[in-house]
């Protein structure tokens, strides 16, 4: 007796090819509605299923393959006397094939399906199909994806059949694929229908491969990329590279974080990282302006940085940035003058982010990876208003002032805490991240700022990502000539620092707002 295939796909690619294969070697095959006429029209001999079930396709589709015909004909055991004789009793004959792929809930989803379509596109036979074939992968092949068919084709054809290997792996990724199709429906609906007051009791959150790593973080730490089942836009996930050798592990992490600090800028900005700190960020009423600044906020951290500039890259901006080696440039698209002077560099990356949708991608919840867990978290994307801002120094910051202060305020958000940064209106001076105490961080900040010229430093403030706790902070800004601090507020000593500011004549704000970045 022949052995039969089933056949039901959403996506008909290359199953014309395959079905034609199989028939050459002597498969019957079994189709449902759309499949089949794919296959008819190809002059493909099939069976449809309502002739193998005696049951006509219902429902719009909704039953077509929920049938013991077809679920026995997948689950029965052929090594047990028992199975085999309910099959016969039953007149259930095997299916020792199964070419399924589902119906397109994720593509449906990104091109803004209704929530009608979204419910109609959740497929149940398919996944059903899917999940009895894998359980019974000691015997049946089972196939949801077109990449596979190649595969499965050459074992047949240089074997007669599959080996129980491919038909494991095979059935192993039925379950990843069945299991992220689903976490993309609970995901869905979580959202259409949310709880009230209550956490959902599971995270069911899924990615799809996006690039194999050399090795992560170091030489010996093994490491992949994933991207979000439904990805943000704005992300280095979804950047395009146009230039330079693949991205490593640390590269997509400082990118990330150099997008989430390019996003808070709306005039023509230039972001430079290292190791998920800002080490120049330059602000401007032109692009090639904004490179001045943040390349001299500090010419040698930006070595071998990573660059994100939010606007277009131009002749100029291309030319100056090529003068020194960094690993990344990112932008929004690059004329093609400065493509041709990038692409010249061997070692550099050139990327592309769709910065129209950087708002949309300040939704996603992150999540951070901890031993026996993870934790999820919004982005610290809180709107400021400076009239939400409180002056409880007897100096009031000048108007000057409060444009450095705003430029600040936005600048250390992305420091490592505990993190200090010392900026004019519209450049880093000197950065101060990571510190185990505040007041080590502030010195760090200002030695920095002290290096540049004196014409930079001439209305430079100082800004901290959480409360000053002690007095001692002012005593150190004091020192260095710094008039005007921009911070939360909210220690139990806010008393002492706002008197230490009144006696140096310093005018402080208070945010209401901290920006801890661990
Ligand atoms: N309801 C069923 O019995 C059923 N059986 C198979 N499907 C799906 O129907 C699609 C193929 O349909 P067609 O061959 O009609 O184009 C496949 O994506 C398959 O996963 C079904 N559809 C949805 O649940």
């Amino acid at each position: 007796m022949s052995k039969r295939a089933l056949i039901s796909v959403s996506d008909k690619k290359g199953i014309i090819a395959f079905a034609q294969q199989l028939q050459s070697l002597g498969w019957e095959i079994i189709s449902t509605g759309g499949t089949k006429a794919t296959l008819d029209q190809a002059e493909i001999p099939n069976i449809s299923i309502d002739t193998v079930t005696g049951f006509p396709e219902m429902m719009d589709g909704r039953v077509k393959t929920l049938h013991p015909l077809i679920h026995g004909g997948l689950l029965g055991r052929r090594d047990l006397p028992a199975h085999r004789a309910a099959m016969e009793a039953h007149h259930i004959q095997p299916i020792d094939l199964v070419v399924v792929n589902l119906y397109p809930f994720k593509a449906t989803l990104l091109a803004g399906g209704t929530q009608e379509e979204m419910i109609e596109k959740i497929d149940i036979g398919g996944p059903s199909m899917l999940r009895s074939a894998a359980k019974n992968h000691a015997a049946v092949t089972v196939v949801c994806d077109p990449a596979d068919y190649e595969k499965v084709l050459n074992e047949l054809t240089t074997q007669g059949d599959t080996s129980l290997q491919l038909r494991q792996q095979l059935a192993a990724k039925v379950f990843r694929h069945t299991a992220s199709y689903d976490a993309l429906i609970a995901q869905y609906l979580t959202e259409q229908y949310p709880l009230d007051n209550e956490k959902p009791e599971k995270l069911t959150l899924t990615y799809d491969l996006k690039q194999g790593m050399r090795y992560g973080e170091n030489p010996q730490q093994e490491a992949d990329f994933y991207e979000n089942g439904l990805p943000t836009d704005y992300s280095i996930a979804r950047s395009q590279q146009l230039h330079g050798k693949a991205l490593s592990y640390n590269n997509v992490r400082d990118a990330d974080a150099a997008l989430q600090i390019a996003r808070d800028f709306e005039a023509p900005t230039v972001v430079a990282l290292k190791h998920m700190n800002p080490c120049g960020i330059g602000t401007a009423e032109n692009l090639e302006q904004a490179w001045d600044y943040a390349f001299e906020a500090d010419p040698v951290s930006i070595f071998g940085g990573i660059v994100v500039l939010n606007r277009p890259v131009d002749h100029q901006t291309a030319q100056k940035m090529s003068k020194i080696f960094l690993e990344i440039i990112i932008a929004p698209s690059y004329s093609s003058e400065a493509l041709e002077i990038l692409t010249k560099k061997k070692n550099l990356r050139l990327l592309t982010v769709d910065f129209s949708k950087k708002e949309q991608s300040k939704a996603e919840a992150l999540v951070t990876g901890v031993l026996g867990g993870l934790l999820s978290q919004n982005q610290d994307v809180i709107e400021e208003e400076v009239s939400q801002w409180t002056f409880p120094t007897q100096l009031k910051p000048t108007d000057q002032q409060l444009l450095a202060l705003q430029f600040a305020w936005k600048a250390v958000k992305f420091v490592k805490s505990n993190g200090i940064i010392v900026t004019n209106a519209h450049q880093t001076l000197g950065v101060g991240p990571g510190q185990t105490n505040r007041v080590g961080a502030v010195k760090i900040a200002l030695e920095a700022a002290a290096q540049k010229a004196p014409a930079l430093q001439e209305n430079s403030v100082l800004a901290s990502d959480a409360f000053f706790p002690f007095a001692d902070n002012i005593d150190e800004i004091a020192k260095a000539g710094i008039k005007a601090i921009v911070q939360p507020g909210g220690s139990v000593r806010d008393q002492e620092v706002i008197e230490a500011c009144d006696k140096y004549g310093i005018a402080m704000v208070f945010t209401g707002v901290r920006h801890f970045r661990h």
